[in-house]
């Protein structure tokens, strides 16, 4: 029944497809989130982890030594951290600092290593409290948790809860779609005002994701996305604006559907610091083909990059429609044994380049999904992931490109910014250094793999090509 289900919603990700393709898509995103030196961020790193979800202290089961093995073998400059509702308000009204000073910790491993986090409020399937056991779902505290004593029965495919009268409840309630509990969704904000006030300030924290795959419960599309979901990311903005007028706050679509390619019905919200709109667009990608197993070869490879050319313009037209708001590809990832798997890892990766979309795989957790083993075996996907990029642009980037052994890209300098430009270099592919046209080097990191250039004194567009050093 459920791959019915899912293959006709495939059918109509590939009709899109197919009628996306009849219609222009928007140009390629040209906003990216900037760090306060002002330079464009090209984001790329993981989701760290799932692991957060069930674990009584709310954090990762991840250590500093794993941050610097993910910095040593991949260059990542960026991780979309899980948070949770029910660790930062774990009683109504009342925040936990000895929580926030956990993630402040964490968050302090990645300002030590040069890089930008975002702080992502993760749900999944409204709450851990929507069972007994405690095993299924994670995000709301039970207090907020009202599934009105409908059942929650048991099931083998963790997704098949959303479709549970008691998860349904509970989601209704939580949107006020049973007009019984306005106060949940001020609680949510007034959560992220707490999380906001502990983070003002900090330069390495750039973004906050407001919701992790927003679901409507009753109310599905455009109705849901349009409606509740736009107000409550409105009431959250605002809330946190009160006390963090600087930090970027990231919009999501309901994951049902659009993470299968079909367009989504978010609105633009009013973001209420002075000056630019800091308002990003955070979709996820995971193709239906892929969920059910078909991987990248084939048939199921041809419905995948149908799915993919949906999705691109459907996301250009959202990000364009709330704003012109850059994008960070929030989530993709897969079981890497799959076959074609690494070569739909590298089209991802293409399409998000040129849609100018940070990255943050998912996740940065041991197993066929992610870089090591359960043992800490390199697994495939650290070679895969290994590229060279531009890390931070002292300019307006236009283009970009690169290969295990290549990296070309252009950009208008903005000459009032006085740090310099930061590429990665891998060391399986750029032993001895690089050899660079277009800029000049200012400094070379073999132990950081960073690469620090200045642009040539213009107002042109440049065009930087680095090639490993002989
Ligand atoms: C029916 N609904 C509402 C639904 C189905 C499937 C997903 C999903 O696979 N999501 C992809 C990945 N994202 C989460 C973490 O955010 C992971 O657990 C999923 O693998 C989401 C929602």
């Amino acid at each position: 029944m459920r791959v019915l289900a899912l293959a006709a919603v495939g059918a109509l990700v590939l009709a899109g497809g197919i009628g996306a393709a009849l219609r222009a898509d928007p140009a390629p995103s040209t906003a990216y989130l900037t760090d306060d030196a002002g330079r464009a961020l090209i984001l790329n790193g993981f989701n760290t982890a799932s692991s957060a979800k069930s674990t009584p202290d709310g954090m990762p089961t991840f250590t500093e030594a794993d941050l610097d093995r993910e910095h040593a073998d991949m260059g990542t400059n960026f991780v979309r951290f899980l948070i949770s509702w029910r660790s930062v308000e774990p009683e109504p009204g009342v925040y936990s600092q000895e929580y926030l000073d956990r993630v402040a910790e964490r968050v302090g491993w990645y300002a030590d290593r040069g890089y930008s986090v975002m702080l992502d409020m993760h749900q999944d399937l409204y709450s851990s409290a929507i069972t007994p056991s405690g095993q299924n779902g994670n995000g709301a505290p039970a207090w907020a948790t009202y599934l009105d004593d409908l059942p929650v029965g048991d099931n083998d495919m963790w997704e098949m809860y959303y479709l549970e009268p008691g998860v349904i409840r509970a989601f209704d309630n939580f949107w006020n779609t049973t007009g019984k509990h306005p106060e949940l969704t001020d609680h949510y904000a007034n959560a992220w005002r707490a999380v906001a006030e502990r983070f003002a300030g900090n330069p390495a924290v750039v973004a906050y994701d407001l919701m992790n795959e927003p679901y409507g419960g009753t109310l599905q599309g455009p109705v849901f996305e349009a409606g509740p979901l736009t107000a409550l990311y409105q009431k959250t903005s605002d809330a946190i604006r009160e006390v963090d007028r600087d930090t970027w706050v990231c919009v999501a679509p309901q994951a049902m559907g659009t993470n299968w390619g079909t367009p989504s019905g978010l609105r633009p919200i009013d973001d209420a610091r002075d000056g630019e709109q800091r308002v990003a667009y955070c979709p996820h990608i995971y193709p239906l083909p892929m969920d059910l197993g078909g991987g990248y070869t084939g048939n199921s490879r041809t419905q995948v990059d149908a799915t993919i050319d949906a999705w691109r313009g459907n996301v250009l037209r959202t990000a364009k429609d709330l704003g012109t708001a850059p994008i960070i590809l929030g989530e993709f990832g897969l079981d890497t044994t799959l076959h074609g798997a690494l070569d739909y890892v590298d089209r991802i990766y293409d399409t998000a380049r040129d849609m100018g979309a940070g990255v943050s795989y998912w996740a940065r957790d041991p197993g066929p999904w992610g870089p090591y083993e359960e043992d800490g075996t390199e697994r495939n996907l650290v070679a895969a992931l290994d590229e060279p990029y531009p890390r931070a642009i002292a300019g307006q980037p236009t283009r970009w490109s690169a290969d295990a052994d290549r990296l070309e890209f252009a950009y208008l300098p903005n000459l009032s910014i006085t740090a310099p430009t930061e590429v990665y270099l891998p060391a399986r592919t750029f032993p001895n250094g690089a050899d660079v046209d277009g800029a000049h080097v200012a400094n070379w990191n073999p132990d950081a793999r960073i690469l620090t250039l200045r642009a040539p004194a213009t107002r042109q567009e440049v065009t930087v090509s680095v090639t490993p050093r002989g």
